[in-house]
C-alpha cells in the first residue's frame, strides 16, 4: 500500500526538523499556528491537503474533517488524540496516528516535579521570596519518603513515573484494567482495585487517555474514600480529575493539594482552581521540552514517509485492517477481498442479509481482519457517500458498522478443493470463491458453478451468465466484435444447463452490454 501524500499542512508549533524531514522526503510543506484560529479560512485552506498534523491546539472536529476532502492521514506530533474526532475520520478512510512514547519521559518528569513541589509547596514558598518575604514557619513540608503514591493508569508514562518516584523512597500502588499486577510488579507497583487503593494513597496521580470510563474517575465519592489532606496530580487529560469536586475537596481539606498540567477547558473557562492557594497550575507544559518536541516532531514527518513508502503504519490508531495488510504476501489476497465484494455488488448482493467469509489455507491464516475489510471495501462501494468519501481498509468496517451489516469469518487451515488457499464469500444466495497466483486475483466459481481454470479478474471484463449451448461462446464473440468492442479474452465455466463466463475488452463500454443482451440472462461491466 502506497499513499500518496503530496502537500502536508503543519497547524500546530512543531519543532522544524518535522518539516525538514518532510521536505527531505520530495513532501510540499505548509505550516501556519495561526489559520485554525479563523475557523472559515482553516475549513477553506484545509481541503488543498492530503496531509495534516497537529499538537492539542488544533481541535479537528468532524466539520474540520468533512471539509478536508483529500485528506488521507491525520498526525499527531505528542500522544492524546482526543482533539481529533477519530470516528469522523475513520468514516472518511482518514488514518490517524499519533508518536506513541515520544513526550513520555517529559510528562513523566513533568508529574515527578509536580509531587515534588507539592510535598514541599515549593511556588508558593517561591512567592513570597519574590515579594521580599523571609517566612520559614509558613512552609513546613512532608516527606515523600515511606509514603504511599497510587498511579492510576500504568501504560508509558504511569510506568516512568513509579520508576522515578520510588527512588525517593516512596511505596508505588497502582490500577489499570488492562496491565494486569503480574505487569506491573515487574515495575514495582502493587495491582490493586479502585476500592482498594483510595484509602491507602496520600499522593495519587492520573496517566489514562479521557475517554468514558476515566471521566471524573477521581471524583467527590472517591475523594470520600481517600485519606483526608491527599495531594493529586493531574498531567493526563483535564476531567479525569473532576474540576467541582476537586476544588470542594480542597475547600474542605479532603484533598492536601493538587498538582495540574492539564484541564477540561484549555485555557481555562475560569481560574478558580488555577488560582486556588492548594493547587499548583502549569499550562499544559507536560510535552513541553526541546528533547520531546524534537522527538515528536521527527517520528511523526518519518511516520509519514513510511506510510507513503508502503513500509510501516506505526503509531496509527484506526487502520488495524490496512496494518496487518501491509507486508507484500498480503497484497494479492486484499484486492482479492476487494474483487470479490465488487462483484458481489454487482450481481444485487444484499449486505444487510449478513455477509459470510470462509478463508482456507495455512497462507491466510492471520487474514481475518484484512480480508472482511476488503470485501467490504468492494461490496459497499456503491454504498459510501458524500463529498470525499473514500470506501478503504479504514473506512469500510465502520460503515458495515453504521449499516448495521453482520460479518462472520471462519477459517480452515486445510483447503478442500486441492487449491493452495481460497476465499470464499457469501451473501444472501451468492456465493463467489476466488484465489490468487503470483499478484493475481482470480475467480474460481460463481454461486457454486466452477471456471475450467481459475479466471483472471482484472482489467474491463463483462461477467455474464446465460444457458447452455453449443454456439453461445461464437455467438457472445461475434456480436462484441460487430457492436466495435475488442475482446482480449475469454473465460467460462464448465458447461452445465446455466453456464457463467467472463469476457475480456480492451475498453469497456455499455454498447458493448448492449449488443449481447439478447443471449444471456444476465450481463455486468466490470472493472477492476
Ligand atoms: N500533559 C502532557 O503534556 C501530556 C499528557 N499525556 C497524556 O498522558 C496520558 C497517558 O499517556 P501514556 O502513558 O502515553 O498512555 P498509555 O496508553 O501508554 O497508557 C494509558 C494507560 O491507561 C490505562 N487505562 C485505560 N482506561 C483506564 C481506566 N479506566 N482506569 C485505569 N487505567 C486505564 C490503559 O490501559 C493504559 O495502560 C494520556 O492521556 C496522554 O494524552 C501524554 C503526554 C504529554
Ligand atoms: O501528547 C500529549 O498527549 C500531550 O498532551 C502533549 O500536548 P502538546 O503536544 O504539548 O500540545
Amino acid at each position: 500500500m502506497v499513499l500518496q501524500l503530496k502537500k502536508v499542512f503543519i497547524s500546530d508549533e512543531v519543532d522544524p526538523r518535522c518539516v525538514e524531514v518532510l521536505k527531505e522526503n520530495g513532501i510540499e510543506v505548509v505550516k501556519d499556528t495561526k489559520l485554525r484560529t479563523d475557523k472559515e479560512k482553516f475549513l477553506a485552506e484545509i481541503a488543498k491537503y492530503d496531509g495534516l498534523i497537529v499538537r492539542s491546539a488544533t481541535k479537528v472536529t468532524a466539520d474540520v474533517i468533512n471539509a478536508a476532502t483529500n485528506l488521507k492521514i491525520i498526525g499527531r506530533a505528542g500522544t492524546g488524540v482526543d482533539n481529533i474526532d477519530c470516528d469522523a475520520a475513520t468514516k472518511r478512510g482518514i488514518i490517524v496516528m499519533n508518536t506513541p512514547g515520544g513526550n513520555t519521559l517529559s510528562a513523566a518528569e513533568h508529574t515527578c516535579a509536580l509531587i515534588c513541589c507539592l510535598s514541599r509547596d515549593i511556588p508558593n514558598a517561591v512567592a513570597t521570596m519574590r515579594d521580599g518575604k523571609w517566612d520559614r514557619k509558613a512552609f513546613m513540608g512532608s516527606e515523600l519518603n515511606g509514603k504511599t503514591l497510587a498511579i492510576i493508569g500504568l501504560g508509558r508514562i504511569g510506568k516512568e513515573v513509579a520508576l522515578r518516584m520510588q527512588s525517593f523512597g516512596m511505596t508505588t500502588i497502582g490500577y489499570d484494567p488492562i496491565i494486569p499486577g503480574s505487569v506491573s510488579s515487574q515495575f514495582g507497583v502493587e495491582w490493586m482495585e479502585l476500592e482498594q487503593l483510595w484509602p491507602k494513597a496520600d499522593y495519587i496521580t492520573v496517566h489514562t487517555p479521557l475517554i468514558p470510563q476515566t471521566k471524573n474517575l477521581l471524583g467527590e465519592t472517591s475523594f470520600g474514600k481517600c485519606k483526608k489532606g491527599v495531594k493529586v496530580v493531574n498531567c493526563a487529560r483535564g476531567g479525569i480529575i473532576d474540576e467541582v469536586a476537586l476544588l470542594k475537596a480542597l475547600d474542605d481539606g479532603q484533598c492536601g493539594g493538587a498538582g495540574l498540567d492539564v484541564y477540561v477547558s484549555e485555557p481555562p473557562d475560569d481560574y478558580n482552581l488555577a488560582k486556588h492557594p492548594k493547587v499548583i497550575p502549569t499550562p499544559h507544559l507536560g510535552a513541553s521540552t526541546v528533547e520531546a518536541q524534537k522527538r515528536v516532531a521527527v517520528e511523526i514527518a518519518e511516520q509519514f514517509v513510511d506510510v507513503m513508502n508502503g513500509k510501516s503504519l506505526f503509531g496509527a490508531i484506526n487502520a488495524q485492517a490496512m496494518y496487518n495488510a501491509l507486508s507484500p504476501a498480503t497484497q494479492p489476497w486484499v484486492t482479492l477481498g476487494k474483487c470479490l465484494g465488487s462483484l458481489l455488488s454487482t450481481q444485487g448482493a444484499d449486505s444487510k442479509q449478513g455477509v459470510c467469509i470462509s478463508y482456507a489455507g495455512t497462507d491466510l491464516k492471520d487474514a481475518g481482519s484484512y480480508l472482511s475489510a476488503s470485501v467490504l471495501s468492494g461490496l459497499l462501494a456503491t454504498q459510501a457517500g458524500g463529498e470525499g468519501s473514500t470506501l478503504n481498509l479504514v473506512s469500510a468496517p465502520a460503515l458495515a458498522k453504521q449499516l448495521g451489516v453482520n460479518v462472520e469469518c471462519k477459517y480452515k487451515s486445510v483447503c478442500s478443493s486441492g487449491l493452495f488457499a481460497e476465499v470464499c464469500v457469501k451473501v444472501g444466495g451468492n456465493t463467489v470463491v476466488g484465489t490468487t497466483s503470483g499478484s493475481q486475483s482470480l475467480i474460481v466459481s460463481i454461486n457454486g458453478t466452477k471456471f475450467a481454470t481459475p479466471a483472471v479478474l482484472s482489467g474491463s471484463m463483462i461477467l455474464f451468465q446465460a444457458n447452455s449451448s453449443k454456439d453461445l461462446v461464437a455467438k457472445l464473440l461475434g456480436s462484441l466484435t460487430d457492436s466495435g468492442a475488442t475482446v482480449t479474452g475469454l473465460s467460462v465455466t464448465t458447461p452445465g444447463q446455466s453456464q457463467w463466463g467472463l469476457v475480456y475488452l480492451a475498453s469497456g463500454s455499455t454498447n458493448s452490454l448492449d449488443s449481447i443482451k439478447s443471449l444471456v440472462q444476465s450481463a455486468v461491466l466490470l472493472q477492476l
